[in-house]
């Protein structure tokens, strides 16, 4: 299956805690083509996990509008997202062990991975994938005489084994060596370029995410910057808000009045003396 598309508008999350809800999302717009790899980055509690459960159809929209190629997700029944799941989809969660059945070996872990697959899809070897991977050397081990790492890159080949057309996952290289690390790293660009997967991956990492082409930075459930091969961008909402960056967030406090001009050479954005704002 080729790449799939993602695009999002106003896409808002929020959780039914007991007591109190929490908005995790609090309108995100992003649109990644199909076949692009992008990494998700942002502090602890930003709300990229959210992002990419709603993306998998673990989670659904409380408001706005989500498309993973022609699903659009905020209307789905559960029925249709178990689907979209089973074939279209695949997501690797954080920790590598939550995606393997621990007594499995790797082939067999990816033979099972691909029993949940719509009877119509033409799956691929899960030889051709585990070689994909790296890891046909170890098809036929124990998952426990396996390395951290190798554990990941099973864990990525069970994410992949229908080759959806978008592959999630959750902070695949984090715990990890640098070797181990990269290794991982190589596995998930190889498998965007050889396939066209779409791939959006969730890093902490600032040495991952400079090697990334592009990275979408969120903080406290909104688009706050965006990268291309390591240059981060303030991005522009649909609403004409301009998150700033943090640096300069430090030197105009929330309420400052601003005055913005154009000139030949740009746009300029000076802080008003508060005695003149009097
Ligand atoms: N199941 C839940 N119930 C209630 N609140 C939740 C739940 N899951 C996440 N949250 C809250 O939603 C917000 C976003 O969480 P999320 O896990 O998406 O962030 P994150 O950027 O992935 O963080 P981290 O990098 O720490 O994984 C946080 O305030 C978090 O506490």
């Amino acid at each position: 299956m080729s790449g799939l598309a993602i695009s999002t508008t106003g896409l808002v999350h929020i959780y039914r805690a007991h007591g109190h809800d929490v908005a995790a999302l609090s309108g995100i717009g992003i649109s990644v083509r199909p076949g692009e790899l992008v990494g998700l980055l942002g502090p602890s509690g930003a709300g990229k996990s959210t992002l990419l459960q709603l993306c998998g159809g673990l989670l659904t929209p409380s408001a706005g509008r989500l498309r993973i190629g022609e699903h659009k997700v905020e209307t789905m029944t559960e029925a249709e997202l178990d689907r979209m799941r089973a074939g279209d989809v695949g997501i690797v969660l954080q920790g590598a062990g939550r995606n393997l059945i621990p007594y499995l070996n790797p082939i067999d872990n990816i033979r099972y991975a691909q029993r949940a697959a719509p009877g119509d899809r033409v799956l691929p070897k899960p030889a051709e994938i585990l070689e994909l991977v790296g890891l046909a050397a170890q098809a036929q081990s124990p998952l426990t005489a396996l390395t951290p790492g190798q554990i990941q890159l099973c864990a990525v080949a069970v994410g992949i084994a229908t080759f959806p057309g978008l592959l999630l996952a959750d902070e695949p290289t984090s715990q990890l060596d640098h070797q181990a690390r990269d290794e991982v790293l190589a596995a998930i660009r190889k498998i965007n370029a050889e396939t066209g997967m779409t791939v959006l991956l969730i890093t902490h990492d600032p040495e991952v995410a400079a090697t990334l082409p592009r990275t979408i930075t969120i903080r406290d459930g909104r688009i706050a910057a965006e990268g291309r091969s390591g240059e981060e961008y303030a991005v522009v909402a649909s609403d004409g808000s301009l998150p700033l960056p943090p640096h300069v967030a430090e030197l105009l406090p929330a309420g400052t009045l601003v005055q913005v001009t154009t000139t030949e050479d740009g746009v300029h954005i000076t802080p008003v003396p508060q005695e003149e704002a009097e």
